[in-house]
C-alpha cells in the first residue's frame, strides 16, 4: 500500500492590467485580465479534526499574496517592477510566497504541491518543484 497523500486547494482570482516586456507582439502593450490563481497545498497527516488546513485559512493566506495585485498595474508591483509577468513567474511567486507562510503556520505538516495560473480560461502556467 502506498503512504498517504492529501492535496487540497483553493483559488485566488483578481484582476489586473500587465504587459510583457520584450514580447514584441501585441503582449507588449498594455492590457488586463482576470487571473484565476489555483494553490494546491499536501499533508501525509491530517490536523486534529481531519483537514489537511481549513480551506478558510488557506483562502487567508492566498488573498494575503494576491490582494497586492488587485486593480493594480502588476509590472509595477514588486517583485514585478524587476522581473517580467508571465504567468510562469506569477505561479513561482505565489508557490514561494504561500510555501513560506505555510511553513510558518504548520512548521513543515503542509507544503504547497503546485500553484496553477490562468491568464484566462484557455492558457495555464504551472508552477511545481520536484
Ligand atoms: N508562456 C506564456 N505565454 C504568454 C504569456 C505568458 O504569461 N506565458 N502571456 C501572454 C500575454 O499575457 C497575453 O495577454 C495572453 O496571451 P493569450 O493567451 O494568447 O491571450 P489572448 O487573450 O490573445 O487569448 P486568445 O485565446 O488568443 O484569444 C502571451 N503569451
Ligand atoms: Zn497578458
Amino acid at each position: 500500500m502506498g503512504s498517504p497523500v492529501y492535496e487540497i486547494s483553493k483559488d485566488f482570482v483578481f484582476s489586473a492590467a500587465h504587459q510583457i516586456r520584450f514580447h514584441g507582439g501585441k503582449c507588449e502593450r498594455l492590457h488586463g485580465h482576470n487571473w484565476r490563481v489555483r494553490v494546491h497545498a499536501r499533508a501525509s497527516t491530517l490536523n486534529r479534526i481531519g483537514m489537511v488546513i481549513d480551506f478558510a485559512d488557506l483562502q487567508r493566506l492566498v488573498a494575503e499574496v494576491g490582494s497586492r495585485f488587485d486593480h493594480q498595474n502588476v509590472n509595477e508591483v514588486a517583485p514585478f517592477d524587476q522581473e517580467n509577468t508571465t504567468a510562469e513567474l506569477l505561479a513561482r511567486f505565489f508557490y514561494q510566497e504561500m510555501s513560506r507562510r505555510l511553513a510558518d503556520l504548520e512548521g513543515g505538516r503542509v507544503t504547497v504541491s503546485r500553484v496553477d495560473v490562468w491568464e484566462n480560461e484557455g492558457s495555464l502556467a504551472v508552477y511545481r518543484e520536484e
